[in-house]
């Protein structure tokens, strides 16, 4: 049985009260007793990471840091390395996100430095990735998910998957209020379960938990959640909105 995630990916978004504020609402509203196997992540700004992990010392909520630098230290103005996060108490990193991407220029084999770095400092990682429009309209789509895989990812020993949590995140879909249907996320987690299966074994690709990210609402969590291949979602938007969020937390 694949542990089941809602994560929240709060973005540039937030100011430290009303980041407190915010998870300590989804912790009197999440309901412990009921989630069993589901983990539930928020991810704050760098700046707010502290003030939530304080809010969240008796809370099922888990907290996550948006990025992390791909080097351990150095003349890098700015930028959080993963010893910070560590040092903490930070325990989970998205790494990847396609707003990344695009506006940082990170690239797949950037991603894979900072992967391996996530081992060193106890960081599990949600990966994301996910192809564009144009990709998708041309029929490149699985291609380019593979690609994206196979640069960032397949050069971890089997072992080191235990620590890696998927995020298919259709960069068309993500802030734009267009999902993708729940068979065309089946369709490709299904895909990304195959390739590992192919890379590694059928066992360890059974085990990874695929999430799914980009417009996902409490209108169509349900429908999205209940294919086999998904197993939870990123969420942008809706995961601003202690309602919004707990009511896709529970359509899981
Ligand atoms: O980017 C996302 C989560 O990381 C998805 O964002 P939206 O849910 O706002 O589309």
């Amino acid at each position: 049985m694949r542990t089941k995630i809602v994560a929240g990916n709060w973005k540039m978004n937030k100011t430290l009260a009303e980041s407190k504020a915010l998870v300590e609402a989804i912790s009197d509203k999440v309901n412990g007793d009921k989630l069993e196997d589901t983990r539930v992540i928020v991810a704050p700004t760098y700046v707010n990471l502290t003030g939530v992990l304080d809010s969240t010392e008796d809370s099922v909520v888990e907290v996550a840091a948006q990025n992390m630098h791909q080097e351990e230290s150095g003349a890098y103005t700015g930028e959080i390395s993963g010893a910070m996060l560590e040092d903490i108490g930070v325990e989970l990193v998205i790494l990847g996100h396609s707003e990344r991407r695009a506006y940082f220029g990170e690239t797949d084999e950037l991603l894979a430095k900072k992967v391996d770095l996530s081992y060193k400092y106890n960081l599990e990682v949600i990966f994301c990735f996910g192809e564009e429009l144009e990709d998708r309209k041309s029929g490149n789509h699985f291609k380019v998910v593979e690609s994206q895989l196979k640069n960032a990812l397949f050069h971890l020993e089997a072992e080191d998957w235990r620590n890696i949590i998927l995020a298919y995140e259709p960069v068309w879909a993500i802030g734009t209020g267009e999902t993708a249907s729940p068979e065309q996320a089946q369709e490709m987690h299904a895909f990304i379960r195959k390739i590992i299966a192919d890379k590694y074994t059928q066992n360890l690709a059974d085990g990874i938990s695929i999430l799914y990210g980009g417009s996902v609402k409490p209108a169509n969590a349900v429908e999205i959640f209940s294919k086999p291949d998904v197993d939870g979602g990123l969420i942008g938007g809706a995961a601003l909105n202690v309602d919004d969020f707990v009511a896709i937390v529970n359509a899981i």
